[in-house]
């Protein structure tokens, strides 16, 4: 019996905005994959050893002379290979069928109509058709090329009016392409076609747990760093707190973590940071009051962008000095996740698609010679957090809500003063506090408040009162490239607003921000 941890699954990349939910959705079936673009050769497939192949989606046209194939090897190594949408038309295209372009895009709901009793829809209905009492199945389509022939040895699997090839297969190769996309939720059944595919057709085992996968890293890491001393900012954001977490278990007091007070931090949470690690895990952390330094180099600077290269460059200086009063460190630790990885590869090769501008704290390794430790490389964010809640970290730090790296630096628009700083801080630890009282804050994606410094008139117990006005943002993403305001119920926002009135004098005002991104940014600067 070969090791269920060897079993995986390859996606082929051909540039769709829904490759990675592709390799969540396997992942989630308890199988690891990966994502690799179309044109890998042959020996890293052999090096990789999957147990399967997805060929999934893109933007091009097969029908065009120069658009991306699958290496033909794919259909040659004797392993299961699904085509989903793009990947369904190269596969028909490569094989000897035929494509067909159109003017027209079905974009959105259909129902496709199963043909015979394949494997990859086997016990799946989501309607019975009366007439014919064959199944039917709600699924998601975005394409306008389609599949006109099926290539010789292959059988129709599944049809709609507008699209007679919506699903093919040839059984004994175990070669399948469909043209809606099982990895959308729209697709309702789709996770178990998914499921179809990769344990029953490709015969992979599930074994990609959380509990498996901190084992492994557990393990990793130990080998990798031997006796030998860790370095980890600890930013008390997600990703670093779930590296201190998975470093300690693996070497213990091996790990120093260096945590940088900027004073552009929420309310509490320094203490919080300490308070988790350094007697609830045991972790050893040294807590850096760097407030001063910040906030002095920041005096007089308007710019935003002005204003988060000196907080970046304040961090690595903060943070080279305290490294270089440790002994011994041979490592530097980073919460580098799989997302980043793929961002960054396709930002090099210009392969593909949207790509989000990383605010890692950049310079460090290369200044500081030390070698990388990167234990979150291969995972999504969900699966983190998973890790997170399974190392024993507190919910509410685990699934709290992102928070830029130059922190309240950004949300103090124009110059930021310390005056400033703690006035902004109060407010959002109000705004914070009454969403949780009204179950809001898990239906929101980030929320927070920001200062804005214009002066404005109000009345408070008959007194005049000339302050500052405070905007409240919140907002609902999955990607936070797009995002929506959070339609939060007046009352909500009535309390909030009154709250923040009355409990801070430096402020006579309080807005909502209802603009969505884009046009606008979710931060304000
Ligand atoms: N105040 C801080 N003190 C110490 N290290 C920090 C601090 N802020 C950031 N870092 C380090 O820089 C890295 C990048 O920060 P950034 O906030 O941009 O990333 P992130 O992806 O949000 O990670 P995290 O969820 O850990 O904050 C963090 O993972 C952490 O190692
Ligand atoms: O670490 C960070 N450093 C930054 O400079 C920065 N700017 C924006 N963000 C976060 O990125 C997401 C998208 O924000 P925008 O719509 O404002 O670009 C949101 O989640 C923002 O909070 C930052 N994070
Ligand atoms: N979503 C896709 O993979 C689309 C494939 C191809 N570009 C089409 O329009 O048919
Ligand atoms: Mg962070």
């Amino acid at each position: 019996m070969t090791d269920i941890h060897a079993h995986k699954i390859l996606i082929l990349d051909f540039g769709s905005q829904y490759t990675q939910l592709i390799a969540r959705r396997v992942r989630d079936i308890g199988v690891y994959s990966e994502i690799r673009a179309f044109d890998i050769t042959e020996e890293e497939i052999r090096e990789y050893a999957p147990n399967g192949i997805i060929l999934a989606g893109g933007p091009e046209s097969v029908t065009e002379l120069d658009s991306p194939r699958a290496p033909q090897c794919v259909f040659e190594m004797g392993l299961p290979v699904l085509g989903i949408c793009y990947g369904m038309q190269t596969m028909a295209e490569q094989l000897g069928g035929g494509v067909e372009g159109s003017q027209k895009r079905e974009f959105g709901y259909a129902q496709i109509r199963l043909d015979g009793e394949s494997p990859l829809f086997e016990d799946i209905a989501d309607h019975i058709e009366a007439e014919s009492g064959k199944r039917l199945l709600d699924v998601w389509m975005s394409h306008g090329d389609k599949v006109a022939r099926v290539p010789e040895a292959f059988s129709v699997i599944a049809s709609t009016e507008s699209c007679p090839i919506a699903a093919m297969a040839w059984e004994e190769k175990r070669f399948y392409g469909v043209q809606f996309h099982p990895e959308v939720t729209h697709t309702l059944q789709g996770q178990r076609i998914l499921e179809h595919f990769v344990l029953g057709i490709c015969q992979a085992e599930r074994w990609w747990t959380p509990a498996q996968i901190i084992e492994d890293q557990v393990a990793r890491v130990r080998e990798q760093v031997g006796d030998r001393h860790v370095l980890l900012g600890l930013s008390g954001g997600v990703d670093s707190s779930v590296v201190a977490a998975l470093l300690h278990k693996a070497i213990g007091d091996q790990l120093t973590c260096v945590f940088v007070d900027n004073g552009l931090l929420r309310k509490d949470e320094g203490d919080q940071v300490m308070k988790t690690f350094a007697s609830h895990k045991g972790v050893r952390v040294i807590r850096v009051d760097a407030e001063e330094q910040f906030l002095s180099r920041l005096e007089d600077v308007h710019d935003p962008e002005a204003k988060r290269k000196i907080i970046g460059n304040t961090f690595i200086d903060v943070f080279d000095a305290e490294a270089a009063k440790i002994e011994g460190v041979e490592f530097l630790a980073q919460g580098t996740i799989y997302p980043d990885v793929i961002e960054s590869a396709a930002a090099k090769t210009g392969k593909a698609h949207v790509i989000k501008s990383h605010h890692n704290v950049g310079g460090l390794p290369e200044t500081m010679k030390l070698q990388l430790v990167e234990p979150l490389r291969e995972l999504f964010k969900d699966e983190v957090r998973k890790l997170g809640v399974e190392l024993g970290l507190p919910y509410d730090m685990v699934y709290r809500h992102p928070f830029p790296g130059p922190g309240l630096g950004v949300r103090i628009l124009g110059e930021v003063k310390k005056e400033y700083a703690d006035i902004l801080r109060e407010a959002d630890a109000i705004f914070i506090e009454e969403l949780h009282k009204a179950d809001w804050y898990h239906k929101t994606s980030q929320a927070f408040a920001v200062f804005l410094p214009v002066k404005s008139v109000g009345v408070v117990g008959d007194g005049r009162r000339y302050e500052w006005v405070i905007a409240l943002r919140a907002v609902e993403t999955i990607d936070f490239m797009t995002a929506r305001w959070a339609h939060l119920p007046y009352e909500l926002l009535e309390t909030v607003s009154n709250r923040i009135i009355n409990e801070l004098e430096g402020v006579s005002r309080v807005t909502y921000d209802v603009s969505s991104k884009p046009p606008a940014t979710i931060e304000w600067e």
